[in-house]
């Protein structure tokens, strides 16, 4: 954030403007979080990249750059040099955990390539460093220089087609222009009073954010949703997109949510999930478009709002069942932390899909309580207190009356 006496919703409004924006970072700031090494002329053209993401705060200090957006913005990056750039920047850190997908193919064979999905609650910088209370964490594990990385290289290492995030505090310094060199289309929807704002030296408020890549899906139409709970207003939010393939002309609706937090709250969450659901029936037209719906719940699957989607006229299933030896059931957590209050390990995030005309073909297991280790999450190793879940998708070839 800017040391300026700027709002940070006014911040926001400033940078989508283009008028703040990444190419405010003096390179002479780069080498203090990078690594000397030689770099060839692509990654040096990677190197501006990512070191114009690195620190926001240089904007109050070089007015002058307030001006044109920088043309190299626009230049796409090589997703392999960007991750490498990552890895430099982790090299003293601890390797990557390694994660498999497990093939859950089914009979149905596809002649498209599948569409991998990935949803990841990324952890909001401003509630890691100011709310949370993980009590086990170091904070230099907290870091946003690197913290950053550990999250775009989870991303680059299995390249979703699609992403659906919550907890987005650095869409337009960070994740949009990054992203979208990558070739990704990008949205964003911030909670209207995000708990970020409350933080000192927040970067903006937190949303959701959903990203396709381009040259898999053309936007038929995108909506942007308050929920509701009880008819009121709520500070929960969804963004629901229907996409068409490129290659099959296959049209369906992508969503992502962030239900509202906390024990105490499973009837607020309830509600704001009937309408959800009311929402997708209605963009779907009563589901005649296949539909996945990728959320942070903040509900086990022993709540109401599971169970209503689990029972929905939609015909949804949750895809991480199917990781389970029966198909029935979630895994045991995809949150684990520790906060003051104990430790919490939760199955709170879930990727839904319409079971009759979508195939899962494979999932990425999640990490084990041995990799995730004593101090539990975020780490030195992983940047979230959530898991990622990534999944990939085929069209069942049955006709449209079977949604
Ligand atoms: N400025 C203003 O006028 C207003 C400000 N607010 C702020 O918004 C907050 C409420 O927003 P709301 O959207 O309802 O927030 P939620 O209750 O949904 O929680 C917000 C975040 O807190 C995290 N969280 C969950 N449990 C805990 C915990 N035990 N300790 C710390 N963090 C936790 C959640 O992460 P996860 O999902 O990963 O569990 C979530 O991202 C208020 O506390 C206030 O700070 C609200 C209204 C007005
Ligand atoms: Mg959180």
């Amino acid at each position: 954030m800017p040391s300026c006496d700027v709002c940070p919703l006014q911040f926001c409004v400033l940078i989508r403007r283009g008028i703040l924006g990444p190419r405010l970072v003096s390179s002479s700031s780069f080498p203090a979080v990078y690594p000397a090494c030689s770099m060839g002329n692509g990654t040096s053209r990677l190197y501006s990249a990512l070191a114009k993401t690195l620190n926001s705060s240089a904007a109050s200090q070089h007015p002058e750059y307030l001006v044109s957006p920088d043309p190299e913005q626009l230049e796409p990056i090589d997703p392999k040099e960007l991750l490498e750039e990552c890895r430099a920047v982790l090299h003293t850190r601890p390797p990557r955990f390694q994660r498999d997908f497990v093939d859950l193919r089914t009979d149905c064979p596809s002649s498209h390539p599948p569409i991998r999905v990935m949803q990841w609650n990324i952890l909001a910088q401003a509630l890691g460093e100011g709310k949370d209370n993980f009590v086990q964490c170091p904070v230099e594990a907290l870091k946003w220089e690197e913290r950053k990385c550990l999250i775009l290289e989870e991303i680059l290492a299995y390249q979703p087609d699609i992403l659906c995030l919550q907890e987005v505090d650095h869409y337009f310094d960070t994740f949009q222009p990054l992203l979208s060199r990558l070739g990704y289309q990008g949205t964003f929807f911030p909670k209207p009073w995000s708990p970020c704002l409350d933080v000192e030296h927040n970067n903006g408020p937190d949303g959701c954010a959903l990203f396709f890549l381009q040259n898999r899906f053309k936007l038929v139409n995108s909506a942007n949703i308050r929920l509701t709970a009880m008819t009121l207003k709520t500070n929960q939010v969804a963004i629901a997109q229907t996409l068409e393939c490129k290659e099959s002309s296959r049209q369906f609706c992508i969503a992502v949510t962030h239900l509202k937090a906390r024990t105490g709250w499973e009837r607020f969450r309830s509600a704001q999930g009937c309408d959800l659901l009311q929402n997708l029936q209605n963009i779907t037209q009563g589901a005649k478009i296949p539909l996945i719906v990728c959320g942070d719940f903040n509900a086990e699957p022993t709540e109401e709002v599971y169970k209503h989607f689990a029972s929905s006229s939609l015909n949804l299933n949750s895809a991480y069942k199917l990781l389970s030896a029966d198909g029935q059931s979630e895994p045991p957590y995809t949150t684990w932390k520790i906060r003051t209050s104990g430790e919490c390990r939760h199955t709170l995030d879930y990727i839904w899909y319409s079971k009759h005309a979508l195939s899962v073909r494979s999932a990425l297991d999640l990490l084990t309580e041995e990799q995730i280790g004593p101090n539990r999450l975020p780490s030195f190793n992983y940047p979230s207190d959530h898991l990622s879940l990534v999944c990939d998708f085929s069209f069942n070839e049955e006709p449209d009356g079977l949604l």
